[in-house]
């Protein structure tokens, strides 16, 4: 796939990095010695079998665990021993849950308090949702971007699962991420909603990284510049997608056969 950086000639830079990332939990190793790239305005996926230690990735670079072992870089800074909470304001954020989504309140309004953080209004929580106006401009960009326009006065709760992933990655984004973290975001999505996210996710590609663990292998090859599979803990392979499917090892280990 030809990225903006390529299109533009640049060779896109490394915003997060991991050497020698290893995580046991008592005896068992679930990550070990994993090296990884990020770089900027790639989609990077995370994939493997169930048990492989992705989410344990996820959890260390964002630093929800501390590694047992090795060393983790956010642009260009150690951040191996930094708190989550600090981590995050350096730029690298993981979309949440359905939870981090206020039920009760609506689209534009879930949008417009997820801006009050970067705009450094977080402390006035307390205060009447219209005190949020002056961000209303920059709310409806950010519904628009990401297709949620016709539903900007709905209650969240009212949305269908897949708008409310949808608004739980443009309250991520309201965030502005250098690196944006995404754990399955097209799970139990309808065909529709997974094309609208994948185009979502390309677009906001466009201007960040993108990390994503994703089973779905057809979302994989359509939309990710590189391919970190994953293995009882270790890296099996990295590439495009050309290169990781082709792999006899990925072929035997992900899918279980050395066919297709
Ligand atoms: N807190 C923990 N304590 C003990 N073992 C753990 C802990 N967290 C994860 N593990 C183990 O580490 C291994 C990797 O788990 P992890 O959840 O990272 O895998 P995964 O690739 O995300 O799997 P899935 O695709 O099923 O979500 C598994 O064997 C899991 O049981």
């Amino acid at each position: 796939m030809q990225t903006s950086a390529h299109l533009s000639g640049k060779e896109p830079r490394v915003v997060l990095s991991a050497r020698g990332l290893s995580k046991s939990f008592g005896g068992f190793h679930a990550v070990k010695n994993v090296d990884i790239d990020v770089l900027d305005t790639q989609i990077h996926a995370l994939i493997g079998p169930n048990g492989a230690g992705k989410t344990t990735v996820f959890n260390l670079l964002t630093k929800f665990l501390q590694p047992s072992s090795g060393r983790i870089e956010l642009l260009g800074e150690d951040i191996t021993k930094t708190a989550p909470d600090r981590v995050a304001r350096k730029g690298l954020v993981r979309s949440f849950q359905i939870s981090a989504v206020f039920p009760h309140l609506s689209v534009l309004d879930n949008v417009r308090v997820a801006l009050q953080r970067p705009n450094g209004l977080a402390t006035q929580f307390w205060q009447p949702l219209s005190a949020l106006d002056r961000l209303n401009e920059q709310a409806e960009a950010l519904i628009d971007r990401v297709g949620l326009h016709r539903e900007r006065d709905a209650i969240a709760e009212d949305l269908s699962y897949g708008r409310k992933r949808v608004l739980e990655i443009a309250t991520t984004l309201a965030l502005d991420p250098r690196v944006l973290l995404l754990d399955e975001p097209m799970a139990g999505m309808g065909l529709e909603d997974v094309a609208m996210v994948a185009e979502i996710i390309k677009s906001v590609a466009r201007d960040r990284a993108v990390l994503m663990v994703e089973h779905n292998l057809k979302i994989v090859s359509d939309i990710c510049d590189h391919i970190t599979v994953l293995q009882r803990g270790e890296i099996l392979a990295q590439g495009d997608y050309a290169t990781v499917s082709q792999d006899q090892r990925v072929r035997i280990a992900y899918m279980g056969t050395e066919e297709n």
